[in-house]
């Protein structure tokens, strides 16, 4: 794997690569369903005028319908001030799986292309604009942009974020020096949250989410941060739930994490699956299309996610996702 491999959306520092890793990657003994998303659709109203950087990016982005656009205006106008077009970014489209207990899902796409928001609609912190979600279990969604609050100490953090998460005050308790161990913050947790290192921040992050043993864990980038050992901590804990409950999913922009650590990959662009199989299957295509994405980017030809490429690559079967 090149090193621009890893680095695929080229707005990472990551070192992280399979080199970092121990072991093999889970070998999965799969269970029963314990998700289901059907023609999942989200759709964010933004005022303002079209994001070109959005639609570069790969989210559709249209002007809303008249009609919204102008119970949008009225609400926002009453001081009768212009606030300009109405665009609806339309970040997930139609996505449609299965995931089965025991499962680890690698999400993978390129900036904009709709895997935060998709994971984010999983866990029930968006609502699905059209289409439906069905969890056996609470899935909680591990980020390096979880809300904690900056103004309170770790300690007061961990307790919030805990109960936040359905644990119960004395569960807090019970497991309060596993989370403080685990984060490796030390004294820092008696300080404001807002004096921590920005590593610092994700590792407590990290702590208190997997501290919730929860039955779908969704991680977001958080292995990104942090030195080897953390990352390697990290890699253990989710290896951990993932046996002991279930099903986890990774956002990476690492495609040696991704390796690493999920059975099953899917491929998002533009907020749809273009491919949904093995990892063996889906990373080469993937990093088929990055290159010649980052070549068309720097101006020579290349391949692409349309509809032809798109066919193709599912075996004739057009946008609809694979397996
Ligand atoms: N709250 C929001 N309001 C409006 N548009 C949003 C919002 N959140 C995300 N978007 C848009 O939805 C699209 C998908 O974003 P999303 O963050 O899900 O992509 P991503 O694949 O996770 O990107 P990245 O890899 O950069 O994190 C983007 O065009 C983004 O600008």
């Amino acid at each position: 794997m090149t090193e621009a491999d890893a680095h695929l959306d080229l707005d990472l520092d990551l070192e992280f690569d399979r080199e970092d890793l121990d072991g093999e990657r889970p070998v999965p003994s799969l269970g029963s369903p314990v998700l289901v998303v059907d023609d999942l659709h989200v759709v964010f109203r933004v005022l303002g005028a079209k994001s070109k950087s959005a639609t570069d990016a790969g989210a559709h982005v249209q002007e809303a319908s008249p009609r919204r656009q102008s119970l949008l205006k009225r609400l926002v106008t009453s001081g009768s001030r212009h606030v300009g077009a109405v665009s609806e970014v339309h970040a997930v489209r139609g996505v449609s799986m299965v995931v089965r207990h025991g499962e680890s899902v690698g999400i993978v796409g390129v900036n904009g292309s709709g895997k935060s928001t998709m994971l984010r609609a999983i866990a029930g912190l968006i609502p699905p604009t059209e289409g439906s979600v069905h969890a056996a279990g609470e899935p909680a969604l591990l980020g390096v942009n979880a809300a904690l609050m900056p103004q309170l100490s770790g300690e007061r953090n961990i307790m919030i974020g805990g109960l936040a998460l359905g644990l119960t005050q004395k569960q807090v308790e019970e497991r309060y020096d596993e989370v403080v161990d685990f984060a490796d913050i030390g004294e820092f947790v008696n300080l404001p949250m807002k004096t921590y290192s920005s590593g610092m921040g994700a590792r407590l992050r990290f702590a208190i989410s997997s501290a919730a043993r929860p039955d779908i864990l969704m991680v977001d980038e958080a292995l990104a941060t942090g030195d080897a050992a953390f990352r390697e901590r990290s890699r253990a804990r989710i290896e951990e739930i993932r046996k002991d409950a279930g099903t986890v999913f990774l956002v990476s922009h690492s495609i040696g994490t991704v390796e690493a650590m999920c059975t099953r990959v899917i491929w998002l662009h533009q907020g749809k699956i273009v491919m949904d199989g093995s990892t063996d299957e889906v990373v080469p295509e993937y990093q088929k299309f990055v290159r010649a994405h980052k070549r068309t980017k720097s101006g020579g030809r290349a391949g692409g996610v349309g509809p032809r490429a798109r066919k193709k690559r599912n075996g004739g079967k057009g946008d609809k996702p694979v397996g």
